[in-house]
Formats: structure tokens, sequence, C-alpha cells
């Protein structure tokens, strides 16, 4: 059987990072920059108020309570400004821009509100509620750097910097193909014989969750030809495909019996519980990198954390981060098989871990219970309440 740290590096030597692509911010979210993004100007761009009140020279109101004359209004917004001389305020808005002369601004709340002259109750010392030009950024500085996922404040640091289109790994395309003669859509009711598909719903979320795009391509029954006729039409669409169902020893196989000739999937036993048998490759002339998933549902999420994930973070153009790990402490005892590295469905809380009922590749309920998966290697059959493991928290 092959180990499953070789099968994960023959992924990731197959699979390049997406061309980047330039998009208008509204798309940008959740996609990974391609570029450093520096500010052309400083931010703030100015000296300005943080507070409505009262620009002042700080010397001029510390032996407040003073009464000053007003010479003018600024609002945020304005560009013209009249300096303030000695003995002189300016009311002023919150984000308005600081008049040459001021040092300071007195909040409206230390005042009595006068607008053509004011008493100012208490004083403010010298730069006092005003934010400063490039306190935030420097002008030329770097805000975010090539690598980062824009999520919604990295959003709005773009637009911050004034920027209406910004270069992107796109959020890589994978279309999710169910193969099984069993499966009935959810929502419609079963015949005999059938159960409903859920494999693609899964796995097509669990491609949103890592930051690409999921189509679902319905199920195929288990015919190689219709198989093959499905993906080929859903090729023009994908950057990745995922199978489920129809990779193992059974009499209907159609993911292996229609893509073993094609000479560019190969077809594996992983040294793995669950997701034993797996199949990886390309099709197409993009050579749109392929996996085929065991259908057993547990099988091809677990499939999905260790091979698919780390892949799709590489197509993003991020560090592959193979699953990372924690360490914990067993509740209870456990056992695995022997020469497969297992990965138990448990639950995980603080740093303790125990493992869930139904560790069967077929128990998704119980899948959907658990927040972690245990890893136990290949050679360890046993382990006693109390020992050190490696978690996966999901
Ligand atoms: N003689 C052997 N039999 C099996 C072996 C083996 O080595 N020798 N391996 C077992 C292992 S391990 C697994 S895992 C499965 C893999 O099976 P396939 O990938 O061929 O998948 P199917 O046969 O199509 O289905 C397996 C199981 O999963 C259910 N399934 C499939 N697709 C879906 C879906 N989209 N939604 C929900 N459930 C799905 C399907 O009904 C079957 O129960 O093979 C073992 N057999
Ligand atoms: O992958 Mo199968 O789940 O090993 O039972
Ligand atoms: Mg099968």
């Amino acid at each position: 059987m092959k180990p499953v740290d070789r099968h994960l590096a023959d992924i990731l030597a197959t699979v390049q990072p997406l061309a980047p692509l330039e998009v208008e911010l509204e798309r940008a979210l959740g996609c990974v920059l391609a570029e450093d993004v520096s500010s052309p100007v400083p931010l703030p761009p100015f000296d300005n108020s943080a507070m409505d009140g009262y620009a002042v020279r700080a010397e001029d109101v510390a032996a407040a309570p003073v009464s000053l004359p007003v010479i003018e209004d600024i609002a945020a917004g304005d560009g013209e400004l009249r300096a303030i001389g000695p003995g002189l305020v300016t009311r002023i808005m919150t984000g308005a821009p600081l008049p040459a002369g001021a040092d300071a601004v007195v909040p409206v709340e230390w005042t009595d509100g006068g607008t053509t002259r004011v008493t100012i109750h208490k004083p403010a010392g010298p730069g006092h509620a005003v934010r400063r030009a490039g306190e935030d950024v420097k002008g030329g500085d770097v805000v975010l750097r090539e690598g980062t996922r824009i999520g919604a404040a990295q959003l709005g640091i773009l637009a911050g910097v004034g920027r209406r289109r910004v270069t992107v790994r796109p959020r890589p395309r994978v279309v999710v193909l169910s193969t099984g003669a069993e499966l009935a859509e959810p929502g419609s009711p079963l015949a005999p014989g059938q159960i409903w598909e859920s494999n693609s719903f899964m796995l097509a979320a669990a491609v949103r969750e890592a930051g690409g795009e999921g189509f679902r391509a319905g199920a195929v029954t288990d015919d190689p030809q219709v198989f093959l006729d499905r993906l080929d039409a859903q090729l023009v669409r994908a950057d990745a495909v995922i199978t489920s169902g129809g990779v193992s020893m059974g009499a209907y196989e159609p993911v292996k019996e229609a893509l073993s000739p094609l000479g560019t999937v190969s077809f594996e036993k992983v040294a793995m519980q669950p997701g034993m048998p797996q199949g990886f490759g390309v099709v197409g002339p993009d050579e749109v990198p392929i996996f085929a998933l065991p259908g057993n549902p547990v099988s091809s999420f677990v499939s999905f954390i260790l091979f698919v994930r780390p892949a799709l973070r590489r197509m993003q153009g991020l560090p592959a981060n193979l699953p990372e790990t924690v360490r914990a402490t067993t509740t209870a005892a456990l056992r695995s098989p022997s020469g497969r590295r297992s990965y138990l469905r448990g639950v995980l809380s603080g740093t303790t871990v125990d493992t869930v009922r139904g560790q069967g590749s077929h128990q998704l309920a119980a899948l959907a219970s658990a927040n972690a998966l245990v890893v136990v290697p290949e050679d360890v059959t046993e382990l006693p309440a109390g020992a050190e493991v490696e978690v996966i928290p999901l």
C-alpha cells in the first residue's frame, strides 16, 4: 500500500497555483492576493480631528475656563481652511482637516457649544483628539502582502488605499461529480435499494470552506461512458474535479473503469482508514487535476481533508499546510488497524480527545457529531486511555 505522505506529495507535485487575474474589488472577497499592495499616500492623508469640537492652540486653553472667538466651521471634506492665530478657535467635525496653527481639539462636551464665541471649560493638551497624517500607513508602505486571503477587513483596506481592481489568485472552480446507481436526489422519495445522495453536497461545501467554488454536477449511474460524457461536459468550467465512488474492487466501478484507460489517472490503495482506495491524476487537454475519492461518505470527507484541501490551498498560492495537527490526550482506550494510518472521528475539548461511537466509513452522522480526527500511526493497533495523540481539528 502507498503511504499517505507519498500520495499527498505526488498530488502537490502535480497541482500548480492558478494564474493571477485582475478583478474588480467586489469580486475579490475570499480570493488570495497575487501582488503586494502598497498605499500611494499616507493614511490618514492629513492631520485631522478625532472628535466633534473646537480646533485650538493648546496653550490658549491651558487656563480654562476661557471664552474665545470662533472664526469658522470646518466639516469633514472641507479643503480650504483659515489658519488660526493666537486666541482664535475653529469649530471642527470628526474627520475634518486640522487648520494650520491648531495643535489640539477640545471635544464639544467640554464647552458650551457656542458658534460665534465658545466657552471652554476644560483644557486639552497638545495633540489631544488629533489624528496624525501617516499614523496608520506611511506613504509607499505595503499594507497587504501577496498570499494574504482577502476577508472583509482586507477588502476594506484595499479600497482605503484607493484600489478599484486587484490581482488575485481566483477561487479554484471545482466540479463535484458523484457516481452510483443507488443515489437519489435529496427531496425525492427513496425507491427500494436507494439512499439519498450526500457526498456532492458535502464535498462542494468543503470546497467552499477551503476557499474554492464548488459546483455539484449531480450524480451519474454506474455506466462508465455516461460518467465520461458528464465529466467532459463539465471540464470547461473546472480548475479541478472531485468524483466520489466507483473506485474500489466491485463489478461496477465506473470511475476506475472510465479513467484507468486514459493512462493519466492512477488508482491505488493508500495505507489509511478510512479512504483506502484513491485515484488521482489529470484529465482533458488542459490537464485538469482530478481526485477520484472513495464513495463511503466518511472516506470521501477524510480524503478531502488530507489530499484535496492542501491541493486547493496550493492552487490559491497558499502554503499547503498539510492538515495541521495539535497534541491531545485520549480519554479512553482505542483500537486501530495494523498497517494503515487511521483517522478516527473524535471530539476534542481542551487538551483531551474522545472518539465518537460509530467509526464505520458509512457513518456520516457520527462524523457530523465530531470536531476532530484522531491520527493513529500505521504501526499502532491499540492505545490506552491517557495516551498522547495527534489530532486534526475540523
Ligand atoms: N472487496 C472489496 N470491497 C471493498 C474494498 C476492498 O478493498 N475490497 N474497499 C472498501 C473501501 S475501503 C471503500 S472506502 C469502498 C469504496 O467504494 P467505492 O469508491 O467504489 O464507492 P461505491 O462502491 O460507489 O460506494 C461505497 C459506499 O458509499 C456509498 N456512497 C457512494 N456515493 C455516495 C454519495 N454520493 N452519497 C452517499 N453515499 C454514497 C455507497 O452507497 C456505498 O455504500 O469500497 C469498499 N469495498
Ligand atoms: O476507505 Mo474505506 O473507508 O477504508 O472503508
Ligand atoms: Mg464500489
